[in-house]
């Protein structure tokens, strides 16, 4: 691939274009704002003039309710020669593209697993697809030429391609992003009105499960609109377990050391098959999952690139890394992921060092 346009230059859509330019793609980069596109190219993702002819490949990244538009026009005007997209949901833009009677061999819908909770083109990253799934959603009328230019972005943002029906990937992303994503919004909204003195006490665990809660709802009702039905199944078992919990726990006030049994193992019963789908999320380019080693740091400078020297020298790969900043501390903790095998090798390389680990 020498040429690529991108369509929506937010957060994907430039993240996506940064990878490209760094890979030697020549990008141009459009937006119906075009500050974004301008903002993105101040970044180094590429031009926001146009291309003067067709270009190998159009990457559509804007919001899914206005993928089939934007689609829909880019082929009528001959913009490329192969067409994907990005969106969250994969059957819907394909659908109403084919009620437009599109000759649609030259698009493929595709969704990278990966994203943040941030939008527009400052918080795109080169890496930000690294070692993550690209589904991609060909059918058998797609263009052979146009799945290897699909299969090359996702090879050069280093991202694992994934071959789906579009059905079947809406069906999975109901499960591991879109019910989850309402899950997080759902506990984040406890906090909306709790009193400061409860809020400040705000550890790792409640920043983790709300993450996500801090994304754009426009997107999000966009994406959850094109998907209702598999996500509403969803909550209803969530429902149904959250139903059980609390019966278990009104069963631990009781007192009727019976009953209080009872709503032990129903508490126990929840925990366990939580422990039994966690250790199912796999790691980067789907490997077996990974630990975390916590490290106590000062926050001073230079601090980070001294752990990761250190663990170069004990021969460990990092996988990740979180921060943890301790509220009114000069100290915060640093979160290594690594394959749980090179956890105790890095944890006595560290200590050697003279760094405090933490369990
Ligand atoms: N955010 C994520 O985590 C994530 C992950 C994977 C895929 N996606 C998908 O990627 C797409 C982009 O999401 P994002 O997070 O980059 O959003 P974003 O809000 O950061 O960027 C969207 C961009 O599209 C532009 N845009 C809106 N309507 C347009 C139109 N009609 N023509 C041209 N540009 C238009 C906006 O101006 C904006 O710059 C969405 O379809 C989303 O479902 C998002
Ligand atoms: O990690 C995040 O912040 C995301 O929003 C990522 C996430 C996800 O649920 O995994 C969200 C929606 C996208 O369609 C793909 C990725």
């Amino acid at each position: 691939m020498r040429t690529a346009l991108v369509i929506g230059t937010g957060l994907i859509g430039t993240s996506a274009a940064l990878a490209l330019t760094g890979r030697g793609v020549t990008v141009h980069l459009a937006d119906h704002d075009p500050e974004q596109a301008r903002t993105a190219a101040a970044l180094g993702a590429g031009t926001d003039e146009a291309p003067d002819g067709p270009v190998d490949l159009a990457i559509v990244a804007a919001p899914p309710a206005h993928v089939a538009d934007v689609l829909t026009e880019a082929m009528r005007r001959g913009a490329a020669r192969g067409y994907i997209d990005v969106a969250s949901v994969k059957g819907g833009p394909r659908r109403e593209l084919e009620a437009r009677g599109l000759d649609l061999s030259a698009y493929i819908g595709t969704h990278p697993m990966s994203g943040r909770e941030r939008s527009g083109p400052l918080a795109g990253t080169a890496d930000l697809f690294e070692g993550r799934p690209w589904v991609l959603t060909p059918t058998r009328d797609t263009d052979t030429e146009v799945l290897n230019l699909a299969l090359e972005l996702v090879s050069h943002c280093r991202a694992v391609p994934v071959v789906m029906d579009a059905e079947a990937h809406d069906r999975a992303v109901a499960l591991v992003s879109h019910m989850p994503h309402l899950v997080s919004s759902m506990v984040a909204a406890r906090l909306e009105h709790a009193e400061e003195a409860a809020v400040r006490l705000c550890g790792q665990g409640i920043r983790d499960v709300t993450r996500i809660a801090a994304s754009d709802p426009r997107m999000w009702i966009d994406i959850l609109s094109a998907n209702p039905g598999p996500v509403a199944d969803l909550l209803t078992d969530v429902a149904a377990d959250l139903e059980e919990t609390v019966r278990a726990l009104r069963a631990l006030q009781s007192s009727d050391e019976d009953k209080r049994r009872e709503g032990g193992s129903g508490i126990a019963d929840v925990l366990r098959r939580g422990n039994a789908g966690q250790v199912r999320v796999p790691g980067k380019h789907g490997s077996a999952p990974r630990v975390y080693v916590t490290v106590l740091i000062d926050d001073q400078p230079g601090q980070l690139a001294r752990i990761f020297a250190d663990a170069d020298r004990a021969g460990v790969n990092i996988e990740d890394v979180r921060i943890e900043h301790a509220t009114g501390q000069q100290a915060g903790l640093i979160q290594l992921m690594v394959e749980p095998k090179a956890a105790p090798v890095l944890t006595a390389g560290l200590r050697e060092r003279g760094w405090a680990i933490r369990q």
